[in-house]
């Protein structure tokens, strides 16, 4: 990762390059910036209603005043309409509205706006310009960066997708100002992850910080986000595409991703269902004899701690091993799991014997 100014990381690796610009109230500074870079366009703002009836006008006027005619479009809210069908009736949308290659799509919410629009954007007409203006917290550290984009399909999560960068990132940390605490401490998950992966010093600052984080202390919050951003960054310029590493991004979402399909992605949103997720595996760490009760204890307080979740109830044990089976990194239907060595170190491509994996649901259901 490379810092370009104090407000610029630059993302490179051979497929990808671009800048996420993130500040408070940035919006404006990248409308200008997105007109150097795709002079013009005509902007289609992807987004939902909720967002576009608090930011609507902000968003619209600042692609105008860089010179971009703008169209927007609202998708339905939540997890439910990240699907083939929402991604069809925005392909409509586009083709009536005369989009074409030279426009490009911006995504602005959350993960499910920048899943469904980079992944629109990768197929309409063989792919044209997206940007990402993430409005979550989850956003702004995790989806918006490193081209991930795709749909729900009904034997899976994000089943249907593919590797499509942004040409720009819009991080504007003052829209955080609005969003709802479930929606916060969804985003607080993902960082989390973050430290348990790669970055002992940023989990050891939540611990050390947990009052002031839910509080909002913007200070801490603004630290929080780009430790979690350079760790997602580092990431994936190593292994863009998940061939290998990449796939430690993927901590507690083996089990998170199956218990968010099993509730029809009503019951938990995905970040509760990635703590769930990340508190498992750590247990199943433990069990495995790999990491040491006391890192697991350290990720449970924590987790607890912020006011994340870190069990399931209700939940058929058997019905969550028949969908993880259907994990995308599984190899020859064998589920992969990523496990925890200490906090700070995880390791990926492990097999977990079904008796172990078991006794763990069982414990937890
Ligand atoms: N592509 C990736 O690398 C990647 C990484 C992590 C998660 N994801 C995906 O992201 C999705 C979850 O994203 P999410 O947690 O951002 O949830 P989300 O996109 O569903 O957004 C949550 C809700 O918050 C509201 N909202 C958003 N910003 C707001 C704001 N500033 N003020 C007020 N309300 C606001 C939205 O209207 C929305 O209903 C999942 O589908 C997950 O699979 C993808
Ligand atoms: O960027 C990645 O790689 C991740 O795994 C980040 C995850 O937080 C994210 O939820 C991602 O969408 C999961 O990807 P998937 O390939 O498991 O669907
Ligand atoms: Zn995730």
């Amino acid at each position: 990762m490379s810092m370009s100014s104090p407000h610029q990381i630059a993302v490179r690796t051979p497929t990808e390059n671009y800048d996420i610009h993130v500040g408070q109230d940035v919006l404006v500074p990248f409308g200008q910036h997105l007109a150097e870079l795709l002079p013009g366009r005509k902007a289609f703002v992807v987004s939902h209603p909720t967002l576009l009836d608090l930011y609507g006008p902000t968003v619209t006027g600042a692609l105008q005043q860089a010179g971009f005619t703008t169209e927007t479009y609202a998708v339905p809210e939540g997890e439910t309409s990240k699907n083939l069908q929402t991604a069809a009736d925005l392909y409509t949308h586009l083709a009536t509205c005369g989009a074409d290659r030279r426009s490009v799509l911006c995504a602005f919410g959350g993960g499910v706006v920048g899943d469904l629009t980079g992944f629109a954007a990768a197929t309409y007409m063989r792919g044209i310009p997206f940007v990402q203006i993430p409005t979550t917290l989850l956003a702004m550290v995790d989806s918006s960066i490193g081209g991930k984009t795709g749909v729900n399909h009904e034997l899976g999560k994000n089943m249907i997708g593919s590797f499509y960068p942004p040409r720009a990132v819009c991080t504007d940390i003052a829209l955080l100002r609005s969003l709802p605490e479930r929606e916060y401490l969804c985003g607080l998950s993902e960082i989390v992850k973050a430290g348990v992966i790669d970055d002992t010093e940023l989990f050891t600052l939540m611990e050390r910080e947990t009052e002031a984080i839910r509080q909002r202390d913007e200070a801490v919050l603004t630290t929080l986000i780009e430790r979690a951003i350079a760790v997602k960054v580092r990431v994936v310029e190593e292994d863009p595409t998940e061939q290998g590493v990449r796939a430690i991004l993927n901590f507690g979402h083996t089990i998170g991703h199956a218990l968010e399909a099993v509730t029809a992605y009503e019951q938990y949103s995905h970040g509760e269902a990635v703590a769930i997720g990340m508190a498992l595996v750590a247990k199943l760490s433990e069990m495995l004899g790999l990491c040491e009760p006391e890192a697991r204890n350290r990720l449970f307080s924590l987790l607890e701690g912020l006011g994340l979740p870190v069990a399931y109830a209700d939940i058929d044990t058997q019905r969550l091993i028949e969908v993880m089976a259907h994990d995308k990194k599984a190899i020859d239907g064998v589920v992969q799991f990523i496990l925890m060595r200490d906090i700070g170190s995880v390791v990926y491509r492990q097999q977990v014997p079904t008796d172990v994996l078991e006794s763990l649901l069982v414990e937890y259901a």
